[in-house]
């Protein structure tokens, strides 16, 4: 392969889309951003309009060429990643949304879900998707929209309708609607595929009312997904690579190996490990989910996901005023030397994994006379870290209980892991190395990776292995048991946040 071979990443998240355009090495050449407006209908409703998702992602991967200075001749493949769970429903033949995406913090499928617990399918649902029944995943959303829109359950039964995660969405769109296809890491979020045959869950199908014919072709994360239409870029480009962004992330963080874990600080925060070809049930709070497959071999990955994570640095700049911008922080953070007993657990929308308190709420404990704005923000900041720690306990337990050897380092990624005191907060609570990579991108850079196996520009996972160098390496520095008494702590404010 030349060494001026390009790769063009897709990354179409909760809060924008974004275009990348990757050199072999995976260096960033050029990237384009655009915003993407959030609906909120009705508490607890969060939409998006798929046309807008289609046009912002495509008008930034024509921005992102446009700046590389390449012709479209030069880029060997495109990958896609994206916002997971979130659902769209569309007609076969005008390529119309009947309704606005329903993105996956949407709770209006609460009430069907409590319906599948009250009836007894927790067990069977989790035993073939890995999954808690939650409104979290696509399926009630896409019971939803069956059952609400006028008309809808009948052009489904004609087999008129398509149904696709985001991903499938940007395809169908991108290839002028010759492909309806998905990859499993996406069908994994749906809670109606069977991640141990690698197939959709018809009994879950007939149980849930939703006729297959809505359904895309499932493939591997690195396939043939179509040809981007000539009419969008200036060339036709093969769609080589699709994964759900934070399975694109641990390809991109290069987690090829069982045990390897990566945490993504944004928003929220996503960790995931790698736990290989081996299907594992989480007896610690955590979910089972589809790694990025890059063959028929099926790939698994545990993950707990922190609701809260760099939220709550912006709700110190927003909701308190304490800071100008997120990176004001640091600077505020450390101008104590701790927080001075006083410990924040974020439960604004109650506590995901391992905790699963939907009900628990926000608290500050521990404040004295003596507390200053600076405290709170030290502890707000670390609770991204307790919530992290608490995941990875839960992980390693998981390991352990499987007889992997234990965790020994954790990569992170996402717009908060910039903060080295965070960072080495967690390395301390952790007592492991935390690696920060070169390239922070690494969900878009997992996606380019995927299409670029399939383009034969890398020939195997090894390859990509050797491309993955840290920027930083965060060492602990903490005694174990200073850090086993913060957890304590943490534990308890924790019981205080549930029992409020
Ligand atoms: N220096 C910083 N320290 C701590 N948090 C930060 C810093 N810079 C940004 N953040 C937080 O990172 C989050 C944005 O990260 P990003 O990966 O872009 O998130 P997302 O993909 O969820 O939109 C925000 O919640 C922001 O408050
Ligand atoms: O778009 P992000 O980065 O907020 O990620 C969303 C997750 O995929 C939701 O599961």
């Amino acid at each position: 392969m030349p060494s001026d071979t390009y790769l063009l990443a897709l990354d179409q998240g909760t809060s924008s889309s974004r275009s990348i355009v990757f050199d072999r090495q995976g260096q960033i050449h050029s990237l384009a951003q655009q915003e993407l407006p959030q609906i909120y209908p009705s508490p607890g409703w969060v939409e998006h309009d798929p046309q807008l998702i289609w046009q912002t992602q495509l008008s930034t991967a024509q921005q992102a060429l446009k700046q590389s200075g390449l012709t479209a001749a030069q880029i060997s493949a495109v990958g896609i990643t994206n916002q997971r769970e979130t659902t769209v429903l569309w007609h076969k033949q005008t390529g119309q949304p009947l309704h606005n995406a329903i993105v996956w913090q949407d709770r209006r499928a609460e009430p069907a879900c409590a319906a599948l617990r009250a009836a007894g399918h927790e067990a069977r649902i989790q035993h073939s998707t890995g999954l808690r029944i939650d409104a979290y995943f696509s399926a009630t959303k896409l019971q939803w929209l069956l059952q609400h829109l006028p008309g809808a359950r009948q052009l489904a039964e004609q087999g008129l309708l398509a149904f696709g995660t985001v991903d499938s969405w940007l395809i169908w769109n991108l290839t002028k609607g010759a492909k309806h296809v998905t990859d499993v890491s996406n069908a994994a979020r749906t809670m109606l595929f069977d991640i141990r045959r690698n197939a959709w869950d018809q009994e879950l199908l007939d149980l849930l009312g939703i006729p297959s014919s809505v359904l895309p072709q499932v493939q591997p994360s690195s396939s043939d997904f179509g040809q981007v239409h000539p009419a969008w870029l200036g060339a036709s480009l093969p769609i080589g690579g699709v994964a759900g962004d934070q399975q694109a992330a641990l390809f991109g963080q290069a987690c090829f190996d069982s045990g390897m874990i990566k945490n993504t600080y944004g928003t929220g925060c996503f960790m995931l490990m790698q736990t290989g070809a081996q299907f594992e049930l989480s007896g610690n709070g955590l979910i089972t989910t589809s790694a990025a497959q890059t063959s028929q071999q099926v790939q698994y990955a545990l993950e707990g996901s922190v609701f809260v994570g760099g939220a709550v640095v912006q709700w110190l700049r927003d909701g308190l005023n304490a800071i100008h911008t997120s990176g004001d922080v640091q600077n505020l953070a450390e101008s104590v030397p701790d927080s001075g007993g006083v410990m924040m657990v974020p439960a604004f929308t109650g506590l995901g994994a391992p905790y699963w308190q939907p009900e628990a709420r926000g608290t500050i404990t521990g404040i004295t006379r003596g507390t200053s704005i600076a405290h709170i923000a030290r502890a707000a900041l670390e609770s991204i870290a307790y919530q992290s720690t608490a995941l990875l306990d839960a992980m390693s337990r998981d390991a352990c209980q499987a007889g992997a050897k234990p965790v020994s380092q954790l990569r992170v990624d996402g717009g908060a892991s910039v903060n080295n005191l965070l960072m080495q907060f967690q390395a301390d609570l952790l007592g492991i190395p935390v690696l920060r990579p070169r390239i922070t991108e690494t969900t878009a850079l997992g996606a380019a990776w995927l299409a670029g196996l399939q383009a034969g520009v890398y020939a195997n996972t090894d390859e990509l292995a050797q491309l993955w160098q840290p920027e930083r390496q965060f060492l602990p520095t903490m005694g174990r048991a200073r850090a086993q008494e913060h957890m304590q702590q943490w534990d308890h404010a924790v019981r205080q946040a549930t029992a409020a």
